[in-house]
């Protein structure tokens, strides 16, 4: 039932002007990674897909450099790719990385969400809400190989995966660090987390802003198996075979069963969470916030 609206919806966005003109063009050229009959990567300007058929899983490299900021286009374009996956039935797993060196994903784009007009806001927040709900309700195994940092937005992105494996690097920060930005994670961020960590460890984490560094991550739950920077791409490979080894209705089934409550409340509340992200947004002091944030990004180079 939940994944039939899920589907609905995303048709709907489809429809929406912004994702008008962008479909799966036919990407880089060659053989499939590590499937070897032939099948080719396919993808976006800002989505690289390389399927693997063979043992029915493909892998979904975020490439938005420099730091895979999910703006608008991005994610129109992430969700093409899930859609097109779920829609063929080679695939069962989904592997999601980044094509960024460093970065898994800067999360939200700061720059949809800055000087803007509301009715942006409107529209971007649609494509935030959209993403969080089609990869939550995935019915095919999404494993996150996070190969870099992943603050607030790209933290989330990886919570909707089933399993999330962190390359051990202590520059790899990972958290909802909302709060150090001046702005509040909404509900569905933060039930996501609390599902993931717990109650008492996602006030702490929330209120503070915290960014864990691995061993900290592994530790409150945040990732489920830290590996050598190396070894992250296998690890996950290896995760994904005892994932599809299950028998695939059973774990559909479970992970609705187990996400379903969390996502309805967001499908029963997605207007009124618009229209509450679009006043917040909107504040003087909140602007502000983000344009200094931005500001101080920027004046770190120099
Ligand atoms: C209501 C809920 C709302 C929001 C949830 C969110 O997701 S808000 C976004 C939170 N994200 C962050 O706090 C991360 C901010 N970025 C960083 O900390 C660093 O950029 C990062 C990811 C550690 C990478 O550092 P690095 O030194 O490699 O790159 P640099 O900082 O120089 O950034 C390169 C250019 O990218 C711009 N940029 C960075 N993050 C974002 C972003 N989230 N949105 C938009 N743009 C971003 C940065 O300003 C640089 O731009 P440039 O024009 O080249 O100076």
């Amino acid at each position: 039932m939940a994944l039939a609206v899920g589907m609905r919806v995303l048709t709907r966005a489809l429809l929406r002007p912004w994702a008008r003109g962008l479909r799966v063009a036919p990407g880089r050229t060659g053989p499939a990674a590590g499937g070897g009959d032939g099948m080719r990567c396919f993808g976006s300007p800002r989505v690289l897909v390389e399927p693997d058929p063979a043992a029915g899983v493909a892998v979904v490299k975020m490439r938005n450099p420099p730091v895979n900021s999910l703006s608008l286009e991005f994610l129109t374009e992430l969700l093409i790719s899930l859609e097109k996956l779920e829609n063929d039935k080679t695939f069962h797993g989904i592997i999601l990385t980044s094509d960024c060196p460093g970065i898994f994903s800067a999360g939200l784009d700061l720059t949809e969400m800055c000087g803007r007009k509301p009715e942006h806001y409107v529209e971007y927040w649609k494509a935030v809400q959209e993403t969080w709900l089609r990869f939550y309700l995935s019915n095919l195994v999404v494993i996150a190989a996070i190969n870099g940092v992943s603050p607030a937005g790209g933290c989330l992105l990886s919570l909707t995966c089933d399993y999330r494996v962190l390359a051990n690097n202590p520059k790899y920060t990972i958290g909802l660090n909302e709060t150090l930005l001046g702005i509040v994670a909404p509900f569905w961020f933060k039930d996501t987390m609390v599902n993931t960590i717990g109650h008492r460890a996602t006030e702490r984490a929330l209120q503070l802003g915290l960014l864990f560094p691995p061993a900290e991550a592994l530790r409150v739950g945040v990732v489920d198996q830290v590996v050598p920077e190396d070894q992250v791409q296998s690890t996950a490979r290896s995760v994904m075979a005892q994932w599809l080894a299950i028998p695939d209705h059973a774990r559909q089934l479970t992970k609705t069963l187990m996400r379903k409550p969390t996502a309805d409340r967001l499908l029963t509340e997605r207007d009124a969470d618009i229209q509450t992200f679009v006043r917040f947004i909107c504040r003087d002091s909140v602007q502000k916030s983000l344009h200094a944030y931005l500001e101080k990004l920027k004046q770190k180079k120099g």
